[in-house]
């Protein structure tokens, strides 16, 4: 009996080690998930060299120094490059060398769209995503909206919007301008005013062009209510934005856990998900009514996609597109910006096919005479086949662009079954591993591009991509190229990006003359490095870098009405605080009778 008594507690000590039990019965269940997550998948004998993970979390490296991790990967491989690694408990082989890089991109048991979508911080799937039409339905209708018909159908309110766009940068400025002047008369202190006086006039091309870019995908696989409303549009690429951060690297060897990161992506992926909802319902209801549109929406309803499958769709379109042609875009014309010699090459190639196309017409006698079509008039009407043809120099510029500012990893899983063998290596890829290829493996081999980091788009015509093969990832390669073979058109990614790319640049160099400058208009030819190789995808610049008009060609955009004159006026204001030197420059570059047309445009 004495013994039971001392068996059974008390009610007193019920009361005091309830707590503790609960508390002991916690960490026992935090030590056996430790313990689970400890116990990791083995690799087999013929995986690559394996780096020697830290307990638990692996190499934590792949977060926050995988260059460095790819370097010591292959110090411990020199036979092949190749090395095996743990993020948390998943299994990756890191790939270098031309032979891995082959057998990664011409893998059939390598799937992309898994690879992405476990190691590319939480991304959407590409296929296979949450509802079971989202597949097929991305790359059916990707594929259909980018054919030709649908591209000349779009091009003339495409170049529309990147007019107006641009249009509106000036025309900004033209509103600080304004503000100036007011603010002189009501004689603020001398200090300010004259800071402000600086401030007119720049444009921030990763926020600008970022933003026309997101304009122009919802316009051709989107809907027009986002790409006509400047607010939605707006509020939407705050939404994307967030969802399209990166998630913790906590969630890696936690797959569960809540992180604040993830949280915030939830949030605003929810918020965008009402919104595209909202839109789509309103679609619907008004179809009785007779209010149809005539953009990826309509044809993605009008093919009985349901409403989570066009919301898939449209998000996929973005986490495919934006952010790559929007940075690369972006940093052209800062590269331009910067080399004085390509600048001219590129502008001659765009008067060029101005003034070719400008003289066909005068040739056809449309317009009689010596037309007095600007520039800008003439790209209004620049067919299809112009715009994907007669640039071949803004073409290697946005390669050479895609080499530099492609930073980070292309991914895959293998889901195949069986382990997969890594070329003529005799190292494989395990079956439920994952693999991953660094784009500067290829692109900053000095072997192939010698001083990697220079910018020189002359690479691309002298064939130093030739000298391997697939030494240019940019556009893909392999199985899963940025473009794909439909029928009988090329389609997709790559093709879209470029149109976007070229009216944006072709656009641009009409406008304008500009130098780069700090946020006051200084000028600042050598900002801080723009890039950060350690990075995982192209992104924006840590240091903001600014475009400073220095001399405009604007005519009258009839959309944005009294606007884009007055934009003109103010970017010649800009141009004239540099003493006309921009203004000779041009003349020197495109001969007299050219400057004197231009100039007439903007009155100087
Ligand atoms: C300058 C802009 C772009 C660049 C540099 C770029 C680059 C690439 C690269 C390197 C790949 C291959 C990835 C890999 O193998 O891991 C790829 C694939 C892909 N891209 Fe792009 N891309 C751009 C724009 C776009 C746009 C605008 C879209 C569509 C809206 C798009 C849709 C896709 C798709 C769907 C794939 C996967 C193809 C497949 O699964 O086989 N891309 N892109």
């Amino acid at each position: 009996m004495a013994l039971l008594a001392a068996l059974v507690p008390s009610s007193q000590s019920w009361r005091v080690s309830l707590p503790a039990t609960f508390l002991l019965l916690v960490l026992s269940l935090l030590l056996s998930y430790v313990c689970h997550l400890s116990r990791r998948p083995a690799f087999p004998p013929n995986s690559p060299p394996l780096l020697k993970p830290l307990p638990v979390v692996g190499s934590p490296a792949f977060f926050t120094a995988r260059n460095d991790l790819f370097r010591r990967g292959r110090s411990v491989s020199p036979r092949t490059g190749n090395f095996s690694f743990y993020v948390g408990r998943l299994r990756i082989v890191g790939l270098s060398g031309r032979a891995s890089r082959r057998a990664y991109f011409d893998s059939k048991a390598l799937d992309l769209a898994r690879g992405y979508e476990r190691l590319f911080a939480d991304g959407p799937s590409l296929e296979g995503g949450g509802s079971p039409e989202f597949g097929s339905l991305f790359n059916r209708n990707v594929k259909t909206l980018l054919l030709r018909e649908n591209f000349v159908r779009n091009l003339g309110v495409l170049s529309r919007d990147v007019r107006e766009g641009l249009g509106k940068f000036v025309a900004a400025a033209v509103v600080d301008g304004k503000k100036e002047e007011e603010e002189e008369e009501e004689e603020e202190e001398e200090k300010k005013r004259k800071q402000k006086k600086k401030a007119a006039g720049v444009l921030n091309p990763y926020e600008d062009v970022y933003r026309l870019v997101y304009q122009l995908t919802m316009r051709t696989l989107g809907c027009e209510e986002i790409a006509e409303d400047r607010k939605l549009g707006d509020e939407t690429l705050r939404l994307y934005e967030d969802a399209e951060e990166g998630t913790s690297p906590a969630r890696f060897v936690v797959p569960w856990l809540p992180t604040p990161a993830w949280w915030r992506r939830v949030k605003s992926g929810a918020r965008l998900y009402g919104i595209l909802d909202g839109i789509v319902k309103e679609r619907r209801r008004s179809k009785e009514g007779g209010a149809r549109k005539e953009d990826a929406l309509q044809v993605l309803l009008d093919q009985g996609a349901s409403t989570l499958g066009v919301i898939e769709f449209i998000m996929g379109s973005l986490f495919s597109g934006q952010l790559n042609t929007s940075i690369n875009a972006a940093a052209l014309l800062v590269y331009l910006a910067q080399n004085r010699e390509w600048m001219d090459k590129i502008r001659s190639e765009v008067d060029g096919v101005v003034d070719r196309h400008r003289a066909q017409r005068e040739g056809e006698g449309e317009s009689g005479g010596e037309s007095d079509e600007s520039a800008l008039d003439v790209l209004k009407r620049l067919p299809l086949e112009a715009w994907e043809n007669d640039f071949p120099l803004v073409d290697v510029a946005l390669k050479e662009t895609i080499r530099i500012e492609l930073v980070g990893s292309s991914y895959r899983m293998n889901d195949s079954g069986r382990d997969m063998e890594i070329g003529h290596t005799g190292e494989v890829v395990p079956n439920g591993a994952f693999s991953v290829y660094q784009m500067d493996d290829a692109h900053m081999d000095p072997d192939v591009y010698p001083e990697p980091l220079r910018w020189d788009p002359g690479r691309f015509l002298r064939g130093e991509d030739k000298k391997q093969p697939d030494a240019f990832l940019g556009w893909g390669a392999g199985r899963h190229p940025c473009r794909n073979n439909f029928l009988s058109a090329t389609i997709v990614g790559m093709r879209f990006a470029k149109l976007e790319t070229f009216l944006i640049t072709a656009h641009f160099i009409s406008m304008f003359d500009f130098q780069l400058s700090d946020k006051n208009g200084n000028l600042n030819p050598d900002p801080p490095v723009l890039k950060d190789r350690t990075r995982f995808t192209a992104h924006k610049p840590s240091v903001p870098v600014y475009f400073r008009p220095t001399a405009a060609w604007m005519p009258a955009i009839p959309e944005l009405g009294g606007e884009s004159a007055k934009a003109a006026a103010a970017a010649a204001r800009a141009a004239r605080s540099d003493g006309g030197r921009k203004k000779r420059c041009r003349r020197d570059a495109l001969g007299k009778t050219k400057a004197a047309k231009y100039t007439s445009i903007t009155k100087y």
